[in-house]
């Protein structure tokens, strides 16, 4: 059973946007899923419709096997949501706050413990609305992380966090995915994807354009490649003869060398191009294609 399913998943707003057109998701169960797209793309309408904060106007959804609109209260008990830009209860401690999910989920978590492990111990018995941005997003994951959820839906975990804390929230889902959860998370930081997500959803207006492991998206991404090649000196001759080999898209100066995108084959011509033309190569590497790239490729209309 997987652990989210939509199927022909469409949400459309007043007559003209539509936000979904035709979602077809699945996670597995005990994946970490990164669910990625730029703004508008939809991602937050696809997890409120998960949640049934919102209806979806065509298609169904089921989450833990059950479906979404029907089973919600049962879905909401089991899974753990931190939702978009949350608004805390100002008045209410940081304790309060966990305390509440707790026995609303009628578990018997200690709600220290969860602050101390998303990192804010020291303010449990302060007001939340004194909190700083940071100090509030990771309150509002030690309340997903409450009971033990099967499933977390995280929406933009990092949001506001700095980078020890974005360093601790990829942990605290590597160690939640370890106990067997599944964790589904939308972000637009692409390292953080990187380092934790097993798969990768990539939505754009509304359809969701790629499904794969990055590994697979980075092959499907074609032969293409980033070299980079140090020269003992950089000149606008060495930039043209570059410029001028069959297959490259761009060459950009960076630091002692350039930064050359190529197409399959080409990589070997650059550098005799080079040596033909009696520039001195000092170092030639290709690198991997960065998620952010292959982001970029599934979003920007170039592919
Ligand atoms: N309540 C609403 N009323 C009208 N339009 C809405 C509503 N909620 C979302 N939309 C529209 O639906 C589309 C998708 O929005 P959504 O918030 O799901 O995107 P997102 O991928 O989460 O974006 P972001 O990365 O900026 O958070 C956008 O065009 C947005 O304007």
């Amino acid at each position: 059973m997987p652990a989210i399913e939509t199927n022909e998943l469409g949400k459309r707003f007043g007559d003209d946007i539509f936000a979904l057109d035709g979602v077809d998701l699945r996670v597995k169960e005990g994946e970490i899923f990164g669910f990625l797209g730029p703004n508008g793309a939809g991602k937050s309408t696809t997890i409120n419709i998960l949640l049934d904060f919102v209806r979806p106007t065509s298609g169904s959804a089921t989450v833990l096997g059950m479906d979404a609109q029907d089973q919600s209260q049962e879905i909401r008990r089991r899974t753990g949501v931190l939702p978009e830009g949350y608004q805390v209860y100002g008045r209410l401690t940081g304790r309060q706050h966990v305390q509440f999910v707790i026995d609303s989920k009628k578990v018997d978590d200690n709600p220290d413990a969860l602050l101390e492990r998303v990192g804010i111990p020291e303010a449990a018995d302060r007001k939340a609305g004194e909190y700083s941005k940071g100090m509030k997003q990771r309150l509002t994951l030690a309340m997903a992380l409450v009971g033990e959820p099967e499933l977390l839906i995280l929406d933009e975990p990092s949001t506001g966090l700095d980078p020890a804390g974005a360093r601790e929230i990829r942990e605290i889902v590597r160690e939640e995915a370890e106990r067997g959860a599944t964790v589904f998370f939308s972000s637009h930081i692409m390292e953080q994807v990187e380092a934790v997500c097993d798969r990768v959803g990539i939505l754009r207006a509304g359809e969701l354009v790629a499904v794969d492991s990055i590994d697979g998206l980075r092959e499907a991404a074609g032969d293409g490649a980033t070299l980079r090649v140090e020269l003992a000196t950089v000149t606008d001759d060495a930039i043209a003869v570059v410029e001028s080999v069959s297959g490259v898209t761009e060459v950009r100066r960076r630091d002692g060398g350039l930064t050359v995108s190529v197409g399959n084959g080409s990589k070997t011509r650059v550098l005799s191009a080079l040596e033909d033309a009696g520039h001195e190569v000092t170092d030639f590497r290709t690198e991997e294609t960065s998620l952010e790239e292959i982001f970029m490729s599934y979003t920007e209309g170039s592919r």
